[in-house]
């Protein structure tokens, strides 16, 4: 079985924090699964997809990604691995530049150096580019400048840079959380579809355990950096889900009383 990420005992602290992010954390996930990671705010999400992102470093544990271990201290540079791809909740485009140059830096790991360094794409990268464009469905909206787009549109956009990238394992941290319902739904759907049409796994965080369930093989519970559970999407307990939420500690003094 071909293998998408393997954490062992890892420990995360980021720097000038006592508390680890991530505390022993071990998972394993198979090549081509859609994982949904759940958890509050400050539970070690962004954390772990940043780590396989390779964009941390320092940390205690074993941690390998489609199949190459990463170094804890020296992980390779991002443009070096382009078979992985994230897309951020910030969409990180270039906002005074078009959606097919946007779509096109997807390509830079690709390219050759010098061409990368000059921006001059083949037919190739152009064909690509023009594919993902037209599976998030924004074919039209390539001559126009991200700065002139809607929410949900730079997101489209975000998942087409990522596509063209062609990475076989998708990160993607709360990519609908700036959407409404109904565009959540749709860039979710986007985004897993693509994936899957590609064979690639992917893995997304959200606040959102509907759309987890609807979106995802897989769902992981993340609190206070530990993996609270770890249940194929069918097997999802409403409890289990509401307990990750739960108020860690209420406020003293705040709470219900009899009144007399
Ligand atoms: N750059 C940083 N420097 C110091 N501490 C950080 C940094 N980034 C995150 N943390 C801390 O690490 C812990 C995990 O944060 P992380 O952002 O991974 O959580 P999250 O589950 O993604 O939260 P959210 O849902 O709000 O995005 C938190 O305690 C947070 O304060």
């Amino acid at each position: 079985m071909s293998i998408a990420a393997q954490i062992d005992d890892l420990s995360f602290a980021h720097l000038g924090t006592d508390l680890p992010a991530l505390d022993r954390v071990s998972l394993f996930v198979p090549a081509g699964e859609s994982v949904a990671l759940l958890g509050p705010s400050g539970a070690g999400k962004t954390t772990l997809l940043a780590l396989l992102d390779g964009r941390l470093q320092g940390w205690a544990g074993r941690v390998s990604v489609l199949g190459a271990p990463l170094d804890p201290d020296h992980p390779p540079p991002r443009a070096r691995r382009p078979d992985t791809g994230f897309v951020f909740q910030e969409f990180a485009l270039v906002e005074r530049s078009t959606v097919l140059r946007n779509v096109l830096n997807g390509r830079l790991g690709r390219m050759s150096p010098l061409r990368a360094l000059l921006g001059s794409p083949t037919a190739h990268d152009l064909g690509i580019a023009r594919t993902a464009l037209a599976d998030c469905g924004i074919a039209d909206l390539a001559e126009r400048r991200v700065d002139s787009l809607s929410g949900g549109q730079r997101q489209r956009v975000a998942i087409a840079r990522c596509l063209a990238q062609e990475p076989r394992l998708i990160l993607a941290d709360e990519p609908v959380s700036n959407l409404d319902p109904a565009r959540a739904g749709e860039i979710l759907a986007l985004l897993t579809a693509a994936a899957r049409a590609r064979g690639a796994t992917a893995m997304f965080s959200s606040h959102q355990p509907d759309l987890a369930r609807r979106f995802a093989q897989r769902i992981i519970g993340i609190r206070g950096g530990r993996i609270v559970f770890d249940v194929p999407t069918s097997e999802l307990n409403e409890d289990a889900t509401a307990d990750l939420y739960r108020d860690p500690k209420p406020m003293p003094g705040i709470g219900l009383r009899a009144v007399s």
